[in-house]
């Protein structure tokens, strides 16, 4: 196997032979445009292989519709799909569901209504990877601190009480190596880190020598030797609060915990009281439960703490990709053919 870093991922043409002539299939999405919806630009694109049906119109029409659609396009976790709308979808043969986690879908129901899944990890990786650095770069050197200095003309700036941590030759602990985080442990590389890391189920030999990281069969040996411990895991019933009192206790106190997968990954609370009794130094998370956090939360209150509104991949470019990603597996699925990035129960 090719390290997964590596990866790409080759789909088959899905182009129609010339002047073959077809009705477009019909597609369910939650809406377009505003702030939740599937973007315009990419509305535009989509309306040329589908004929895209918004819920709302779905919901007005569903008679009409209900045995029409054959898909749902499923754009950061809408419509949500709750067994009443699988009932009503006789002839729905796939969710195609953007982004790389599937913690919000039920698999086995939709097994049960022999609904094949599909999502979007290859292209997700590179900006989540980027995304991780920026948070324990801008963590460790306190950004958006000297930022608010910096833009504050009446604050004094005493140098001496601006000591970061360094990131370049720091030990980072990465777990979960899966696609994002091999792609951390080869930008932490050329930040000369020393790079450890714990996976549950499988250690992989090629990847760790081509990044020089060091496996931790125990994530206890990660975490106590670790000065960055970055989360890079799935959200399953096993990673619930895999991070709690007794692993943040095991961190260093000049320790920073990153997350970039999901927030439930760690307790929420026990996080708050590690930060505010000094337990681990900070925490840079681009993940919470729920999201956005209510804005008397205690983590927002915590100086030692940053906070990014979930935007592992939000940059034009991936956005864009993951919509084509969606749309080649739709096709497939639609057509009986291999379906790229499946999702397997
Ligand atoms: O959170 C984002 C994703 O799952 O890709």
């Amino acid at each position: 196997t090719k390290p997964c870093g590596r990866r790409s991922s080759s789909f088959p043409s899905l182009d129609p032979p010339a002047g073959f002539v077809q009705e477009l299939p019909y597609v369910l999405v939650d809406c377009i445009g505003g702030r939740y919806g599937v973007y315009e630009d990419h509305a535009e694109f989509l309306k040329k292989h589908f004929h895209l049906i918004a819920m709302k119109e779905y919901l007005e029409n569903k008679k009409f519709l209900s045995k029409k659609i054959r898909a749902i396009y499923m754009w950061y976790h809408k419509p949500v799909i709750k067994e009443e709308l699988l009932q009503s979808l006789p002839n729905l043969k796939i969710v195609a569901s953007s982004g790389v986690g599937i913690d919000h879908l039920d698999l086995n129901l939709l097994s049960r209504y022999g609904v094949k899944v599909s999502n979007t990890p290859f292209v997700v990786s590179t900006d989540t990877a980027d995304l991780g650095m920026a948070l324990m770069l801008a963590s460790s050197r306190r950004l958006v601190e000297g930022y608010q200095i910096a833009v504050s003309p009446d604050t004094e700036y005493f140098p001496a009480d601006w000591l970061g941590a360094e990131v370049s030759g720091a030990t980072l602990g990465i777990v979960g190596m899966g696609t994002i985080g091999y792609k951390v442990a080869e930008r932490a590389k050329a930040f000369e880190m020393k790079i450890l890391y714990h996976n549950r189920n499988q250690r992989n030999k090629e990847e760790e020598s081509a990044v020089g990281a060091i496996y931790c069969k125990k994530i206890d040996d990660l975490l106590q030797q670790s000065d960055f411990v970055l989360l890079s895991v799935n959200l399953t019933p096993q990673t619930h609060k895999l991070i709690g009192k007794r692993e943040l206790e095991l961190m260093k106190p000049t320790a920073t915990l990153i997350n970039i997968s999901r927030g439930l990954v760690v307790d929420q609370d026990a996080l708050v009281e590690a930060l505010q009794n000094k337990v681990i130094k900070a925490a840079a998370l681009d993940v919470t439960y729920p999201e956005p956090l209510p804005r008397d939360h205690p983590l927002l209150k915590l100086k030692n703490v940053i906070i990014t509104p979930h935007i592992g991949s939000a940059t034009k470019k991936t956005r864009r990709l993951m919509m084509e990603n969606m749309v080649e597996s739709i096709h497939a699925g639609l057509r009986g053919l291999p379906i790229p990035n499946e999702v397997l129960l």
